[in-house]
């Protein structure tokens, strides 16, 4: 496990086993699916959410009134404790969870609980002040960023969550950079405002330096640490101070005042420039803003309405040239109500998000599946995102990707662990779906077959023939990037009898997780198991065991190395063989060489001699190209896959009767010659530290590190803590987290990320290779 500073309070009654079952609530004319614990004291969950009726009352929303929302940050930034306070100030709750007592909505895995940490992204629905909210909790684990990343493919804007004393930490910069990629607008939260640390400059200043936006200022905070208790809204200038009421404190009670003078002559001014400031800030980023502040409002700032910096704001923020800045403590529950009204006010709608697919598909449905769960009593649930036309219960869809027409039972609006069964979903909506067996995360769902067609065709016209009209695949909404996994394991079941269920499900876990592979060695026959890091791994084997009911054993955990070529090199070889009575020959020659420049893809480029090229029949060069990548799947020295080559096809000469599977095989087998002839290297997983680590503990920090082949970039300070930046390799990091935390007490925190893959040393290699071999 990675991080390693979380104390958790949490005792073997709170790993509650979730079962599920249907649960009738007449009143509401709604069926939901709850989700009962056994055998703990945690929130009763069997009962409606607060305000179902709402949303049955708008079921549909009209779409500028929809905020499809993720919260992401850093680990531990408080991204659950957030959502937990937006889903009870909107009703939906009725008690706070407390994540350190395992009892949240959104983190509702077991695991999740126990650990106190996310892991799947939680989807939840809910309304505040007439609009509805679909809001995705995300992972802040690096070992999930896959998760992180398939959620912003469906979002409209984000709230980036960061610990006030910390400022912007790894994983900020990580989902920031996702987000940056997806073109999604953010707000910042500074949340735990209350810490003793905590420091709304130094957040706001590491903003500016680390992620080079540009804050906007919309609120100041009154008092630090333990003298927080509100903040002041820069734009229309009212204090909202939190006042606990006798015996409740669950920030549901604020004072909202004009703040005058006489209240705090300091704060008044402070929150004046920083009004002033907001406002040339503005008109900086606004044209239109920039006329209204230069014309009627150039004498007196004072006087520009709330609500006209209020819609530059908003258009600041959309064309994503500035992100506002929020500040509180979820946690004492201060500044979640202004973050909500801030998400309704400044992030998008789903209309305002600008897809060229939408023009394809007219008023037909289009739609993209982001995550799929697995539910034991109805099969997989498929998480949809509508963005044009309409989705209905009991209807064909046509998956594109699959190429194939499946059934939808069900619709549902999920509500965390609970759902609420619709009758349709209109554009801009996200919810779920029963029935669909084939769709997996990332699938492009339409009505039929004959509208995919239609839309391709119209597409086709659109981009000037560019595009064939049959052309379906340039319909497919943009996938998720998976990176490579680092570490692999052997999985075993406890009896060959239950390797069926296992395979079973190890397939229902990948449907939900495309970061998860799983493969067989093709020498031992064993299953195995490869993953983005050791807490992934951990996860996967936990969840086999508690939700399969499967005890699997887990071989030691192995770093996924790769391979790659020291030299150019050529190699011929002939496939001559006879089948009944056809005679299949080929002789292939090819040549690799090591690729310079673009590094880190095990994708080899092939190019092809003139003379193999010229009427080079489709379906041969796909044999061709088909030996060529499996045989950089398993590298000739050690079965690592192969990366940064180049190779040329230079004569190919196959006799009429030879199939397309020889063809592959020769090719493939004369790959493998030229790779042993151009000399392997092999290449290590050199991965990104930073360590979080108070000053008393520095120096054991880094002697460790020493040890460790570790190469030091930099410290910096953050606050009272030091943080080292440096680069080490994976195969030194096993077990980190406990020899981290006993050299630090327990006070340093850790990530680790993949920065590339490095050579090792002659005698490295070899070292490796002799263990790789059993000999030592
Ligand atoms: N002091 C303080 N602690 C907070 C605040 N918000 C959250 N915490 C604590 O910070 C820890 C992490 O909170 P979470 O809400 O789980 O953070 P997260 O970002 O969802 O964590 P992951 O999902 O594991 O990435 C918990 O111990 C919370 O009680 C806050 O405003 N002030």
């Amino acid at each position: 496990m990675l991080r390693i500073t979380r104390k958790f309070p949490v005792n073997a009654l709170k790993s509650s086993i979730l079962c599920h079952e249907h649960v009738y609530f007449r009143k509401t004319k709604f069926r939901i699916i709850s989700v009962t614990q056994q055998n703990c004291n945690l929130r009763n969950y069997s009962s409606p959410p607060g305000d179902v009726k709402s949303l049955r009352s708008v079921i549909n929303p009209h779409i500028s009134r929809i905020r499809n929302i993720g919260i992401m940050a850093h680990i531990d930034a408080g991204k659950t404790t957030t959502t937990e306070r937006m889903l009870y100030y909107s009703g939906y709750i009725r008690t706070l969870g407390d994540v350190d007592d395992g009892d949240t909505v959104t983190d509702f895995m077991v695991q999740e609980r126990e650990r106190g940490i996310t892991i799947q992204s939680a989807a939840v629905t809910f309304d505040w002040k007439d609009y509805r909210i679909n809001l995705i909790d995300t992972p802040g684990h690096v070992d999930f960023t896959v998760e992180v990343e398939r959620c912003l493919r469906v979002l409209d804007g984000a709230v980036a969550v960061f610990d006030a004393s910390a400022g912007v930490e790894a994983q900020t910069l990580t989902v920031w950079r996702q987000a940056d990629k997806h073109q999604i607008p953010r707000i910042c939260f500074l949340n735990k405002m209350d810490k003793n640390n905590a420091s709304f400059t130094y957040a706001v200043e590491s903003i500016k330096q680390k992620l080079k936006a540009k804050p906007l200022l919309l609120q100041l905070p009154i008092g630090e640490a333990k003298t927080f208790r509100g903040l002041v809204d820069v734009v229309t200038k009212e204090q909202i101070i939190w006042k606990p009421t006798s015996d409740l404190d669950d920030g549901k009670n604020f004072e909202q005042t004009l703040l005058l003078e006489a209240d705090d002559p300091s704060l008044f001014q402070e929150v004046q420039d920083a009004r002033n400031a907001l406002i040339e800030q503005i008109a900086d980023l606004d044209d239109e803003f920039a006329e209204l502040v230069l014309g009627e409002y150039s004498e007196n700032f004072d006087l520009i309405p709330a609500d006209k910096l209020q819609s530059a704001i908003r258009r600041v923020t959309l064309a994503q040239k500035a992100v506002p800045v929020l500040c509180g403590s979820a946690l004492k529950n201060k500044g979640v109500q202004p973050l909500l009204d801030a998400i309704t006010m400044y992030l998008p709608a789903p209309n305002e998000r600008s897809y060229e697919f939408l023009q394809w598909y007219k008023d037909d449905l289009c739609a993209l599946a982001f995550k799929v769960l697995h539910d034991k009593c109805r099969g997989p649930l498929v998480f949809i995102r509508v963005y044009s036309g309409s989705l209905k219960p009991q209807s064909a869809v046509y998956n594109i990707n699959k190429s194939c027409t499946e059934r939808m039972s069900r619709l549902l609006l999920p509500f965390a662990d609970q759902q609420i069964e619709i009758p349709s979903l209109l554009p801009g909506n996200i919810a779920l779906t029963v029935g669909l067996k084939q769709s997996a995360t990332g699938d492009t769902i339409v009505s039929s077959k004959a509208s995919a067609v239609a839309a391709a065709r119209r597409a086709g016209r659109g981009a000037a023939g560019e595009k064939s009209a049959g052309d379906v695949e340039s319909l497919l909404l943009a996938g998720v990037e998976i990176p490579d996994p680092v570490f692999f394991c052997t999985i075993e079941p406890p009896s060959m009898a239950k390797q069926q269920e296992l395979d079973n499900a190890l397939s229902c876990l990948q449907r939900e997780d495309p970061s998860l592979k799983v493969k067989l060695d093709p020498d031992t026959g064993q299953t195995i198991l490869c993953g983005m890091g050791e807490l992934h791994i951990e996860i996967i084997h936990d969840r086999i065991k508690r939700e399969y009911g499967i005890e699997t054993y887990l071989g030691p955990l192995q770093i996924a190395y790769r391979e790659t070529i020291i030299n150019a090199s050529q190699a011929t070889d002939t496939l001559d063989k006879t089948v009944g009575d056809k005679r299949h020959l080929v002789t292939a020659e090819l040549e690799v060489r090591p690729r310079l420049g673009e590094r880190a893809t095990t994708k080899p480029v092939i190019q092809y001699a003139a003379s193999v090229i010229e009427g080079l029949p489709k379906e041969l060069q796909g044999a061709i190209e088909n030996g060529i990548t499996n045989s950089c799947i398993q590298g000739p020295l050690l079965g690592f896959p192969v990366q940064d080559i180049d190779v040329t096809v230079q004569s190919l000469t196959v006799h009429p009767d030879t199939s397309h599977t020889m063809v592959s095989a020769c090719v493939s087998r004369c790959m493998q010659k030229a790779l042993k002839k151009a000399g392997i290297q092999v290449l290590e997983p050199l991965m990104n530290l930073e360590i979080t680590v108070s000053e008393d503990h520095l120096s054991a920090a880094l002697a460790d590190l020493a040890q460790r082949r570790g190469s030091i970039q930099e410290i910096q300070s953050r606050q009272d803590n030091r943080v080292v930046v440096a680069s080490v390799p994976l195969a030194e990091m096993m077990g980190y987290s406990t020899v981290l935390r006993s050299l630090t007490s327990g006070s340093a925190t850790f990530t680790l990320e993949l920065a590339s893959y490095q050579a090792l040393n002659s005698q490295e290699q070899s070292a490796l290779l002799q263990r790789r071999m059993g000999l030592v």
